[in-house]
């Protein structure tokens, strides 16, 4: 197990109580449970967006990483329970609590009861660019193709 050094700061004092502190659910897992920090269960009702607290901080620090938010499959295809942002972003030099934007997009509203688990974060490599800029890229197969351009089966 080849695990990366995270920093973290525990802003809920439930966290490692009556809220689990998050962890990988299974030695392959890819994503951290992240669960809401609320003060009561909090029902969302169809096309409502709230933003969630989950009572941790990460501080990565390495801008070579990145951490990003995404949904929980369980919630988004069975409740319609997915991020308002589609996708989080977690820069490596934010410090600040970790949100979840929770958007009910389904018909139903969904009770999101006290320390469930929201949505996930996952740890992903980051490349950063320096633009050098061309009057013309060399040729390539594709060209300026795309939308589409290869066909659709
Ligand atoms: O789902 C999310 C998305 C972002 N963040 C935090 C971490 C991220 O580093 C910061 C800024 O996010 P982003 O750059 O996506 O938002 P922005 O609208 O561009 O805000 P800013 O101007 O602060 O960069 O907000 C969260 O806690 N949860
Ligand atoms: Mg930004």
């Amino acid at each position: 197990m080849n695990r990366k050094k995270l920093q973290v700061r525990i802003l809920d004092e439930r966290i490692g109580g009556v809220i689990p502190f998050p962890e990988y659910a299974t030695e392959g897992s890819a994503g951290l449970d992240l669960r809401a920090g609320i003060e009561q269960a909090l029902t969302v009702a169809p096309g409502e967006t709230h933003l969630i607290p989950t009572g941790l901080s990460i501080h990565i620090a390495d801008p070579s990483l990145a951490a990003m938010i995404l949904p929980r499959s369980g919630l988004g295809h069975k409740h319609g329970i997915v991020l308002g942002n589609l996708v989080g972003l977690i820069d490596s030099d934010y410090q600040g609590e970790l949100m979840v934007s929770c958007w009910n997009r389904g018909q139903t509203p969904f009770t999101i009861e006290v320390g469930e688990r929201i949505a996930q974060l996952v740890l992903v490599p980051v490349v950063q660019a320096e633009f050098e800029v061309v009057a013309e890229f060399d040729a390539s197969a594709r060209g300026d193709g795309g939308f589409g351009s290869t066909g659709s089966r």
